[in-house]
């Protein structure tokens, strides 16, 4: 069924910020947009609609949504390694959060898609050369080369088969070696015997190890042993280049509805949620399950007014809203905006994304996020959340399975002088595998607080 007036090209007659415009060869691009278009799909629609079907569920507060993975993917840093570390640090921080939550925990990559980048400024200036910013590797390269910062349209495809090849190894680690609970979580209990704060967190690490251990014993064959499901990790970018949405964008024969066949979900990024601008129309024509990005500067009035374009029909795990504030400025902007959603009703998901409004300079030039006010944010969401009786649904990460050296602090105090030694991300600091999990750990004690504090006020 088509939204009134919406084809996955209406987007075109609306002003569209952050697609590059600046291809030498447009013929060439729009001949790569039609190769796309005759790919095929990365997902398919009952995938995402299965999406959709879990997120209802941490909407009613029955599950908790984890969404994480890399700033910008990149094509030098495409290894099975890597895909295998990020996949194994989620299954990781969900076990835990499942533990402690008690509910079952939707897992969600950022991953397979997620290239392109908005930036604040469109040019770089270097000892006075100016170039086009580096953009993600879908469109130009990070090199500070006139060349390199051209968009070339082959990036497009280098992208589409490099997402391809990582949702084919994703797909096999969901349904092969991963599956055992207990054998990930042995992967723990080493982070938690090598980790100079790793006491505080033993005897939760230890629970969950002996209950994953007990309902091993209790299955008595292979096939119900606890493990994973098929398609456990789904996929999720933000929808920022709308060409390449657009070609990927198919009608589900079983429904006749269009689907956006490059991720599960999509998400609406901070710089683009204009009402009337190219990025809401096309994403409110997609049924996959889809994100929108809530900072400082949106108020209650035009939130309610994109969750009438975006999700008209309240359909329960089509909306999750991903606030992204800063440590400073959540209780300030939060409350106001889960109330307004509280009072209107219609199901959202919330969730926090600590990551994009604590970036700071560094005193030595790097882009960094110190690990206290990311655990900050995620506290002060999960008591305005208690506070304005809303789920608190979900945590959005920027986050690497590898051992970086880009957020500051954590267990292992990553100073500012370590930042040179391991600074490897294309665009925004990451948490490293440390870091992740230890703020997984310290989420799970105040979920189980929160847990503790609702189970006796029943
Ligand atoms: O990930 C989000 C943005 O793309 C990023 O924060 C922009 O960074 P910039 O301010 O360096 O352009
Ligand atoms: C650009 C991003 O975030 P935001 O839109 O919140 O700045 C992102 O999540 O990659």
């Amino acid at each position: 069924m088509t939204n009134r007036n919406w084809t996955p090209h209406s987007w075109r007659e609306k002003p569209a910020n952050h697609i590059p415009d600046d291809y030498p060869d447009p013929l060439a691009l729009a001949r790569t947009e039609a190769e796309l278009s005759r790919l095929p799909p990365l997902v398919f629609a009952a995938e995402s609609r299965r999406l959709t079907a879990s997120l209802a569920q941490v909407a009613e507060g029955k599950a908790f949504l984890l969404q994480g993975g890399d700033c910008a993917e990149s094509f030098k840093e495409f290894t099975a390694d890597n895909i295998r570390d990020t996949f194994r640090l989620i299954l990781q921080m969900a076990v835990v959060l499942t533990f402690a939550g008690g509910r079952p925990v939707v897992k969600v990559g950022r991953i397979a898609g997620q290239f392109a980048k908005p930036r604040s400024s469109s040019v770089e200036t270097i000892n006075g050369v100016t170039l086009p910013a580096y953009r993600g590797d879908i469109i130009n390269g990070m090199d500070f080369d006139p060349l390199e910062r051209t968009p070339d349209p082959k990036r497009l495809l280098k992208a589409y088969h490099q997402s391809s090849a990582t949702l084919n190894l994703l797909r096999a680690f969901s349904q092969g070696g991963y599956a055992d609970l207990c054998e990930l979580h042995r992967w723990t209990l080493d982070f938690i015997a090598g980790s100079p704060q790793g006491d505080r967190y033993r005897g939760l690490a230890d629970k969950i190890f002996e209950s994953l251990c007990f309902m091993r014993s209790l299955c008595v064959s292979p096939e119900h042993q606890p493990s994973l499901g098929p398609v456990d990790l789904f996929t999720s970018h933000e929808a920022l280049l709308l060409n390449v949405e657009q070609a990927m964008t198919r009608v589900d024969s079983s429904t006749g509805d269009w689907y956006d066949t490059s991720a599960h979900m999509l998400w609406i990024g901070e710089r683009t949620r204009q009402l009337d601008g190219a990025h809401v129309e096309f994403m409110r024509g997609i049924k996959n399950p889809i994100g929108l990005k809530c900072g400082p500067t949106l108020e209650p009035d035009e939130l309610l007014r994109l969750i009438d374009v975006l999700n008209p029909k309240a359909i329960p795990g089509r909306l999750t809203l991903i606030g992204r504030f800063g440590a400073d400025k959540a209780a300030e902007c939060l409350p106001r905006l889960m109330a307004a959603t509280r009072r209107d009703g219609r199901p959202v998901v919330w969730s926090i994304d600590p990551m994009h409004g604590n970036t700071l300079k560094a005193s030595n030039g790097y882009k960094t996020r110190p690990f206290d006010r990311i655990l900050s944010e995620v506290k002060t969401f999960l008591q305005v959340a208690a506070a304005e009786g809303v789920h608190p649904g979900g945590l959005h990460l920027e986050m690497t399975g590898q051992n970086v050296t880009e957020c500051l602090g954590g267990a292992r105090a990553v100073t500012e002088d370590d930042l040179s030694s391991r600074y490897h991300t294309h665009c925004d600091p990451r948490l490293n595998a440390d870091q992740a999990l230890q703020l997984a750990f310290l989420v799970a004690e105040a979920l189980h607080s929160l847990r503790d504090l609702q189970v006796r006020a029943a």
